[in-house]
This record gives structure tokens, sequence and C-alpha cells, in this order.
């Protein structure tokens, strides 16, 4: 039985009526949101799906359950269904109580029953899916030994290791292969509590761990047989050069001296393409310079074309780039190749599951202030004065959010996540007015990715086949001029688009530090012989996740969030529909 069909079955109360309470009773707008579910959701909700429409529900269930359009889907949900997600394959409503079971599909009888276990089969479920894949679960013959890696011991790096390798019994800076943080910390009591992300319907506390990461007693490479090389893909993003030059500087602890860099992306890849050489001396003053010593770009070879003698990969990008490493990862074990691939998220957007941040979003957001803050100079100091800024941000808005909220200057923030009319009494355009009476001046922050269904499609593609996005900024400062001329009272409206100029940035102290502990952790992980994992930071502590988990769908701003709901205290704006 598909997940679908778990969602169409007893379809025994008319559907609109069941979408009209649960969103009443989940969101501040359900104006909006009872329109829009209806196009895209033709048939396949029903009453009995109702108890487990919660905020907690996997857009990929839903995706999965319907085809239609993912960008339309978070635009419309927001991240309201963004919390906890919950396996397609493994969840259903219990009839008598509401409560959603944990049952395997192809299993009618479970999914129909209530499951007085489910909590401890969720656990075992959320368990096996943040497994972290070790090359010993496909090489049994993979031996451990004990690590290089010792402060204590500062092991030179040109020493030989005739005697074995040293090992210090009595130090305590290793981490338990059993160490778990925990994923989740706030326990909400209700699912109406803002932000509530709920499991059930109760909303009950159900404990999941993830892995600790760091540095491990037992290694599964000999780092004189190691070569290492490091890749960096997709866009440029603030930290590139600093979690390079860590991974070449912990390597180079652990005695590994084959270290390269793979040139532009997953392109250097491709035939003839030369290695960089690595070391501590190339790149012991990288990280003061933004961009990549490597390169970056988006496409490349197919994984047939990829032939290189490499048993340890990082891989520094985005989800499409953790996409093509966990290929890389699955295509090792199909080719019999003992290779650890790993992966550090790299994307100023922040729109990677499961992380507080990734590295780069720190300074994005910081240096997005300095654009804001010329737009309020200009704004302010003209008579009748619009200041609009673009953002990056394809599908996620956090660095519009964060960036308004950290400026405090910012009257209208929009971004993807967030529908707004540009038109009409309770649109962008007659709230602007407003402030402009008011206030006498606004400004606007917009992110990429916010309002593009005003502008036309062109179907037109990047090499990674990211959709190309019409300029939303350049969209607004045309619609924003045109409505002040024709009211007679024209705006002086200046546009500030500062997106590659923050993206080329050098890390500031808090994304270099987390550039920093991530480079590190990340050579740890594939010492340790795991494989198909990126590494994060998850409630403050540093975590392993496998690919597979973190790249299930982009992490976006929950609409019914403490953090969005703060811009909206702090910019003031209205809904603007
Ligand atoms: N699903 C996929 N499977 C395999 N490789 C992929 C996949 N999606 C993208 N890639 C490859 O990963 C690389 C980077 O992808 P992409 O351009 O989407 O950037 P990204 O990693 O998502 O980072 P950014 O945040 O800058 O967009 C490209 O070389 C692309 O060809
Ligand atoms: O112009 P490029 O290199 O494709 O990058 C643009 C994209 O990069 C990102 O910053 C992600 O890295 C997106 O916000 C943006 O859409
Ligand atoms: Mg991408």
């Amino acid at each position: 039985m598909s997940s679908a069909a778990v969602l169409t079955r007893n379809q025994n109360l008319p559907f609109q009526h069941c979408f009209f309470v649960f969103f009443f009773s989940q969101t501040h707008r359900p104006k909006l949101i009872f329109p829009a579910i209806t196009l895209h959701f033709p048939s396949v909700f029903n009453c009995e799906t109702m108890g487990s429409l919660s905020p907690s529900i996997n857009p990929r269930l839903v995706l999965q359950a319907n085809s239609y359009d993912p960008l339309s889907f978070r635009r419309v949900f927001g991240a309201s269904l963004t919390g906890q997600p919950a396996r397609p394959d493994m969840t259903a409503v219990c009839k008598r109580s509401r409560r959603i079971v944990y049952a395997k599909k192809n299993s009618d009888e479970d999914i129909a029953n209530c499951d007085p276990e489910w909590k401890s089969k969720f656990k075992e479920d959320f368990e096996k899916r943040f497994n972290i894949p070790h090359i010993s679960d496909f090489f049994p013959d993979a031996a451990p030994y004990p690590s290089t890696f010792c402060l204590s011991m500062r092991t030179p790096v040109n020493e030989e290791f005739a005697e074995g390798y040293p090992s210090d019994e009595e130090w305590y800076g290793y981490i338990n292969n059993d160490d778990r943080v925990l994923l989740k910390v706030i326990r909400y009591s209700s699912r109406s509590s803002a932000g509530a992300e709920c499991i059930d319907p109760d909303c009950s506390w159900v404990e999941q761990w993830i892995h600790r990461a760091g540095p491990r007693e037992k290694i599964y490479f000999k780092p004189e047989n190691v070569k290492a090389a490091i890749v960096t893909c997709g866009g440029l993003c603030p930290g590139l050069n600093d979690v390079i030059r860590q991974i070449v500087i912990t390597l180079e602890i652990y005695g590994v001296k084959k270290i390269v860099g793979i040139p532009f992306g997953y392109r250097g890849f491709g035939k003839d393409i030369a290695e960089i050489p690595l070391s501590r001396k190339v790149v012991q003053n990288v990280h003061l310079s933004g961009g990549s010593l490597l390169g970056v770009s988006r496409g490349g070879p197919t994984l047939d074309e990829i032939d290189r003698e490499i048993n340890m990969l990082f891989v520094l990008g985005g989800n499409g780039t953790h996409a093509g490493a966990n290929s890389i990862h699955n295509e090792c074990i199909k080719r019999g190749l003992k290779v650890a691939v790993v992966g550090v998220p790299k994307t100023i957007d922040n729109d990677i599951l499961h992380m507080d941040k990734t590295f780069g979003f720190d300074t994005a957001v910081e240096e997005a202030q300095r654009a804001i803050n010329a737009a309020y100079i200009e704004a302010h100091s003209a008579y009748r004065g619009i200041g609009i800024v673009k953002l990056m941000g394809r599908s996620s808005g956090f660095i519009a959010m964060q960036a308004s909220l950290a400026s405090g200057q910012i009257d209208i923030c929009l971004i993807p996540e967030v529908p707004f009319e540009l038109h009409g009494s309770h649109g962008v355009l007659n709230h602007l007015n407003y402030l402009l009476k008011t206030k006498g001046s606004a400004v606007i922050c917009v992110a990429e990715g916010a309002g593009q269904s005003f502008l036309e499609k062109t179907n037109a593609k990047d090499a990674s086949g990211n959709v190309v996005l019409g300029d939303i900024g350049v969209h607004i400062q045309h619609e924003v001029k045109k409505y002040f001329k024709e009211m007679g009272n024209s705006a002086d409206v200046k546009y500030i688009d500062p997106t590659y100029m923050i993206r080329a940035c050098r890390a500031n102290a808090s994304d270099g530090i987390l550039c920093t502990v991530l480079g590190q952790n990340a050579v740890h992980g594939a010492f340790a012989g795991y494989s198909g994992i990126t590494v994060g930071i998850c409630n403050n502590h540093y975590v392993y996740l496998p690919i597979t988990e973190v790249i299930s769908y982009p992490k976006i701003v929950d609409q019914n969030s403490r953090m969005w709901h703060r811009c909206l205290t702090s910019t003031g704006q209205p809904d603007f529909f």
C-alpha cells in the first residue's frame, strides 16, 4: 500500500468541511490557506486523515501522495508542516483516538488499529533513519586501528608507524560511539503552542537522539594509505576557505600526506582535470579571503564518468551537492570501494534540515546590514523615499527574516514562504502608501524567491537543474514607481541588490568558529569510518547525520514560528492578502 493509499482510505466526510475545521484551529491565516489547498489537494485528504494533518506532517508524505508543485506547497503551507518529520511509510491515523499510529506500510491491520506501542516504534524507526552508515556495514573485513589523533601526543606528521599507531589510553578526548545529542529540546504541551512541532495530535514527547560528532578512539583508515580530496560545489558561501583549511590541517594531524582539491566543484571530476595539491602551507592563510580556493560550479559529469583513486572525499555544498555526495557514497559501495564520503553543509540560504544554522549564514545576515542601512538612509533622507533591498534565499527566507530582525530598519519583509499581494486594499503597495503618509519613508527587504508568481516563468534552469528565478526586486521597484506615479504623487525609490557582494565575503568570527569545528569533525567522521554522512550543529552541539535525512526536503521558515512572529512584531507589517 502506498502512502497515498493510506491517506485516501475511508473518505466518509466532505473534505472541504474538514479542511475548514482543521485550519481554523491550526493557523492564523485560514483565509489564504483554504482556497490554495482546495486547488492543490483535490481529493487526497479526508476527515479520517485530518487528525494527522497537524503541523507535524512531513511534506514528503504529501508530495508523495499527490503530484503538484512543491514551491506552491511551501508557499501555501509554510513550514507549519515542517515540524517533526513523520515517515511516509510509517504513518497512519488511529480511527478511534485520532492518534497517529506508526505502523509499517503494507500492514493494513497495524494501520487500522491503535498501537499503544507507537512511541517505542517511532523511536526505533527514528534510530534507524538517523543511524550513520559505517564502512564496516558494507565491508565486514574493515579493521579498526588505534587513532593517530591524540592531542596529548601530537604525532609528528612524518613519523613512521612501524610499531603500530601510538595511542594514549589515558586521554579522555575521544567521543564514544554511543554518545548522542537531542534533536528536539522543546516539549510542546499542545499543538496550538506557537511553532509546535508535534508527532501526534496530543503533542506527546518522544526523545529523538542523534549521533555526537568528534574524534573516535578507533579509526578505520591508516593515514599513510589515505588519499583525501576536497570539493566545493554550488554557489559561493562565506567560510568555504575556512572549512578547506581546517580539513587539511586536521588530516595532517592524523598523519595524512596525500591531500588534494578537486577544482570547480563536481566538474573537476571530469577527465584530464588536474587536482590541486593541498597542505597546511598552501591553506595557511586562505580563510583571510572569501570565495573558494578550489573554485565552485554547478552541474558536472555523471557518476559513470568519475574514476579517481581517493579513499576520503570531503564534499562542501548545499542540498544538491549532498544529493551528489550520497550518490557517490552509494556508487563506491556498489563498486566495492572503501571510501569515506563526508559532507559539510554549505548554504547561506540556511535551508538544510536539522541544523541550528549552516556556515556563511551569520556572515550573510551581518553583511546584509550594510545594504539595509544604506537603503534606510537613502529612503529616510529623501522626500517620500522608499528603499528596497533584495537578499538571497531561493526557497527559504531565512536571510531576509534574520537581516530584517537584526536591522530594526525594515518595514516590510517578504519571503517565499509567506504569500503576499502587491495590489489591492491589503497589498504591499497600499501599505507603502500608508507608511509614506505616516512615517514619510519605508524600507522593504525581499528574498529572491518571494513573489515568483508575479513574474513571467521562463522554465530556464541552471546547470544543476535549479529553476532560474525572475528578479522580484526589480519587479517590486517597477510596480512601486508605477503605483505612486499613477497616483500623481511620486515616490523616490532606491533599489539595492547586494546579493553577490554578500556571498563573496570572508566569514565573520562566529562563522569562522563554526567552519573550524565542522571541518575538524568532517575529518574525525571520515577516520572513524563513517560514510554518507554530513556534519552539523544541533542545539549548540556538533553532530553527524545521515545525508539521506538532511536532503529529504529544504528547510523553510515556519510562518507559525516564534521567529517569524518576532519579525512581524519588529516590522509592524500586516498580512498582505
Ligand atoms: N539530485 C542530485 N543528484 C546528484 N547530483 C546533484 C543533484 N542535485 C545537484 N547535484 C549536483 O550538485 C552540485 C551542486 O548542486 P546545486 O547547484 O544545486 O548547489 P547546492 O549544493 O544545492 O548549493 P547552493 O546552496 O549553492 O544551491 C552540482 O554539481 C549538481 O550537478
Ligand atoms: O547565481 P548562482 O551562482 O546560481 O547562485 C544563486 C543562488 O545561490 C544561492 O545563494 C544558494 O547558494 C541562492 O540563494 C541563489 O538562488
Ligand atoms: Mg541547491
